[in-house]
């Protein structure tokens, strides 16, 4: 019989506390499309603060936000962004700056820590007198804290180089900033400063810092006015937003401080993980809040035989591939959790050494 569940799929996972229910409750509300609402106009103007942005605007999700920031920068047919390969705008957001925005990518090659090389970045860069034949690049991407690299953080000086070599061609830098804060918490750096070089940043409120839905994207007066008219386009104009925007800044005001303890979480959980005979956690890339777990040929086990025996536990993870699954760790997964979880993997491990040959074999790579 399963005695608790820990939910390890994502950040995303959160659900608001009772605190933050009722400034939910409370909050003050009005047509956002006709006017202001004021617990939305509260949150922008905090937001805008916090990264040192002129203006903030709250959108329905991450996705929204980057394709709204990247469609702004990148205005003119023909224009081409450049970004990781292994990026969420590039990976998880059905192509959107493309299928809808007619923005063209442009991919550099992710390092493992999240970073691009600069010169590789540079040599990206479309030369102008081809414009004849090649799309125009506008518009550079970072992400900060980068997911698919395990949550890696970039650098205020990396960050801040990649805003010199914008400039230096007349480029714009956005920043998907979704973790922008388990960035700024484990850099020991204020988000206002690891944000600085960027034009644009697109920030998540519905991941760690645990509010129900929306992020927040920040920029010029002039980029803000502009992504509100591209906002209300793509049906993100919504009516009496505070309600949703009360929660946001709830967790913005409340959450924040609880990140650390995330990120000491996920490096405990990584580190018993590792110590786990069959299990690989490379535990010095673990920055943030979330782990990649390899199966390694000893461990019998599939990523999919793993993921359906944890669950009987009542321990949730996401597959990540036939001999690798992800871990989020967020402010509803306690100490407890984590113990809890070791164990899981403890004794589905033995059961696994002790089991007849493994269900599965491994012939290239695939599981069957
Ligand atoms: C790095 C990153 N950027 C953007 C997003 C998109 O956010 P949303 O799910 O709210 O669209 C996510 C995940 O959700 C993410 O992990
Ligand atoms: C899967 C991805 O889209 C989501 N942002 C996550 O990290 O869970």
């Amino acid at each position: 019989m399963v005695t608790r569940t820990v939910d390890l799929r994502s950040d995303t996972v959160t659900k608001p506390c009772e605190a933050m229910r009722a400034a939910m409750a409370n909050a003050e509300v009005d047509d956002n499309v006709l006017g202001n609402d004021p617990s939305a106009l509260r949150l922008e103007t905090e937001m805008a603060r916090i990264t040192g942005k002129e203006a903030a605007l709250f959108v329905p999700s991450g996705t929204m936000g980057n394709l709204i920031s990247v469609l702004v920068h990148c205005d003119v047919r023909g224009s081409e962004v450049i970004l990781g390969d292994n990026s969420h705008i590039h990976i998880y957001e059905n192509g959107g700056i493309a299928t809808i925005g007619g923005v063209h990518p442009r991919t550099v090659k992710n390092n493992e820590d999240g970073t691009m090389d600069i010169d590789v970045i540079e040599a990206k860069i479309r030369d102008p007198r081809g414009q004849l034949v090649y799309p125009t690049t506008r518009l550079i991407c970072l992400e900060n804290s980068h997911a698919n690299t395990g949550g890696r953080c970039l650098s205020v000086e990396y960050t801040d180089q990649v805003g010199e070599l914008a400039k230096k061609h007349g480029l714009k830098l956005h920043i998907d900033g979704a973790r922008i804060f388990n960035a700024s918490v484990a850099l020991g750096v204020p988000v206002h400063r690891l944000v600085q070089a960027a034009d644009s940043v697109s920030i998540c409120l519905s991941k760690g810092l645990g509010a129900p839905v929306g992020s927040v994207i920040v920029g010029s007066e002039s980029f803000i006015s502009k992504a509100k008219i591209l906002r209300k386009a793509l049906g993100g104009g919504m009516r009496q937003v505070g309600i949703l925007c009360s929660a946001a800044l709830f967790a913005v005001q409340n959450n924040v401080a609880k990140l650390e303890n995330d990120h000491k979480n996920a490096k405990t959980l990584a580190v018993g993980l590792n110590e786990i005979n069959g299990l690989k956690v490379n535990v010095s890339t673990v920055e943030t809040n979330i782990i990649y777990v390899d199966l390694e040929e000893s461990s019998n086990l599939t990523a999919e035989k793993l993921y359906k025996n944890l669950q009987q536990h009542g321990v949730v993870v996401m597959l990540e591939g036939p001999y690798s699954i992800r871990i989020v760790i967020h402010h509803q997964i306690s100490e407890t959790d984590v113990q809890y979880t070791l164990s899981c993997f403890k004794v589905i491990k033995l059961f696994a050494c002790k089991s007849c040959p493994s269900l599965s074999v491994r012939t290239q790579g695939f599981m069957i």
